[in-house]
């Protein structure tokens, strides 16, 4: 659903990403693991479109993302790690915005914020000025956004941040019944329990190259997955 091959990412001077190598399926839940600035959001924003980049490829549902963008984003949803919305509509105004832009037909999309709204228990507050939400609301609100159009693949940088105990819970069970429908998810995380917990495949990156990829159980093992982070920062230092 998602491959990446031979990227490379410069900002100036830096390289930043180097030929980066990824393979997410359809049913995957794939983490995202690295210390700070390791790279990750840049690879999530080139998937994106959000920024270019100088070689390597990156297809999603066999679709080049620079020759085809519009197909890519169409099955595509992306919650970044601070949702910039938009402040001046209303909870409910934004969500129709964003279901009519994906083209979903009324019933559904109605049906879909109701019973996401209430899952994220956001329905009180969906008459609101998204300007007067919290943190952790925009970001309930940014996910409703994405799941009400079915995307084939989520992508999400750092979805946990901000959310309360019971949100994190129904994220993911979201994320269980997605890719129990063939969806592919992609996210980056700092919370090592959750990647180990929730994650059928991992990718760790370090300096903008990818140490580590393959299934959990097999990264993992007997051990955790923070011992193994852990070890591996220390031996590629
Ligand atoms: N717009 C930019 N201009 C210049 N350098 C940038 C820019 N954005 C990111 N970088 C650099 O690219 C590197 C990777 O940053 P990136 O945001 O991808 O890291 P990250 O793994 O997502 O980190 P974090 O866990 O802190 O979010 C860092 O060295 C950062 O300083």
């Amino acid at each position: 659903m998602l491959k990446i091959k031979n990227l490379n990412k410069s900002y100036g001077s830096k390289h930043i990403l180097k030929n980066v190598n990824l393979n997410i399926d359809s049913g995957d839940i794939f983490g995202f693991i690295g210390k700070n600035g390791a790279g990750k959001t840049t690879t999530i924003k080139a998937v994106v479109g959000l920024i270019d980049f100088e070689s390597g490829s990156i297809e999603i549902d066999n679709m080049d993302i620079k020759s085809n963008p519009l197909n890519c984003k169409k099955i595509t949803a992306y919650i970044p790690d601070n949702p910039e919305l938009y402040e001046f509509m209303s909870g409910l105004e934004y969500l129709n915005f964003i279901g009519d832009i994906f083209e979903i037909n009324e019933s559904e999309k109605k049906e879909k914020i109701e019973e996401y709204s209430n899952v994220f228990d956001l329905n009180q507050d969906l008459y609101s000025q998204i300007s007067t939400y919290s943190h952790g609301m925009k970001q309930k609100l940014a996910i409703i956004s994405a799941l009400i159009h079915n995307p084939k693949l989520l992508i999400l940088d750092e979805p946990f941040v901000g959310l309360d105990p019971t949100a994190t819970h129904f994220l993911k069970e979201q994320f269980k019944e997605m890719c129990q429908r063939g969806c592919a998810i992609f996210f980056s995380t700092h919370v090592l329990e959750v990647a180990q917990n929730l994650c059928n495949k991992i990718a760790i990156i370090k300096d903008g190259n990818i140490i580590k990829q393959g299934y959990t159980e097999n990264i993992v093992e007997d051990s955790s997955l923070e011992n193994i982070f852990l070890e591996l920062m220390k031996n590629e230092n």
